[in-house]
């Protein structure tokens, strides 16, 4: 079966700084991935190069077969390579639904008077509704994002990420500022994930890492250390080496 992500050598220096050093990384569909490290790892930098953020000083990577390692961001993401993005950058008082439904026009090149276009699009408030709903989000649809909690905000981002039907889904911190008593929630909504999506989940929350992730792949100095389940990952002595010293508890559930 043809990965739908397939990244080859993924190599990144900055100046004397190598950041990636020859990362080879394949997603297929329906895989629930997680890339964890210590911090300095460089997790960002890999999706910052995966995602056409950064240019690779070496390395081919592949979206369903096709090559795009040059390609710009935003021909990445019309083809269905999606990261989640922060709320912080959106308008703070259009509601949650004003900011799926202008994510659903833009995907359907209603760039010039979005919201002269709503009432326009057959489908947008049913698929709109499907959002919010598989995100649990239906009772703060006419709420401002300014007002929404952290955690309902990570859901929008990911809600938002949806919207752009994304083949490969990037999760860049989905629990960030989320207290650690309610990453269950968080959880329960990436369960309900589409089972097609091949997701990879870059997180510090070892807990929603360990639940979550059906494979880890930890980063150390650039490089790929080691893959593994959840239960071979805490067990794997490089792995709390590389972790000594750092806040995160590597433990499974
Ligand atoms: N633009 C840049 N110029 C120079 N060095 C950089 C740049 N971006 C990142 N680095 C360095 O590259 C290394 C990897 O950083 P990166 O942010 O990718 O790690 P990370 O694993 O995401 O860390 P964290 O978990 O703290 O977010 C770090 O040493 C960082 O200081």
């Amino acid at each position: 079966m043809t990965a739908l992500l397939d990244v080859e050598g993924l190599s990144k220096n900055f100046g004397g700084l190598q950041v990636s050093a020859g990362i080879t990384l394949a997603l297929h569909a329906g895989e629930r991935c997680a890339l964890i490290g210590p911090n300095g790892a460089g997790k960002t930098t890999f999706v910052n190069l995966v995602t056409g953020v950064l240019e690779p000083c070496a390395g081919t990577i592949r979206l369903a077969g096709e090559t795009i390692t040059r390609l710009p961001a935003e021909a990445r993401v019309r083809r269905g390579l999606i990261r989640s993005f922060q709320v912080a950058r959106l308008f703070r008082s259009m509601t949650v639904r004003e900011h799926l439904e202008l994510a659903v026009l833009e995907r359907e090149g209603h760039t010039h008077r979005l919201f002269a276009s709503v009432g326009r699009v057959p489908g947008l408030a049913d698929e709109v509704a499907g959002l919010l709903d598989g995100m649990g989000l239906t009772a703060v649809a006419g709420t401002a994002v300014g007002r929404l909690a952290y955690g309902q905000q990570r859901l929008l981002e990911i809600a938002l990420a949806l919207a752009l039907k994304p083949k490969v889904l990037i999760l860049d911190e989905p629990a960030a500022g989320v207290p650690h008593a309610e990453s269950h929630r968080i959880l329960d909504a990436l369960e309900r994930l589409p089972p097609d999506l091949a997701v990879l989940m870059i997180e510090h929350d070892m807990d929603l890492v360990f639940r979550f992730a059906r494979r880890i792949v930890v980063l150390a100095q650039g490089r790929l250390l080691c893959s593994g389940t959840a239960r071979e990952i805490a067990a794997d002595p490089r792995v709390r080496e590389v972790y000594l010293g750092s806040r995160a508890d590597v433990q499974p559930h």
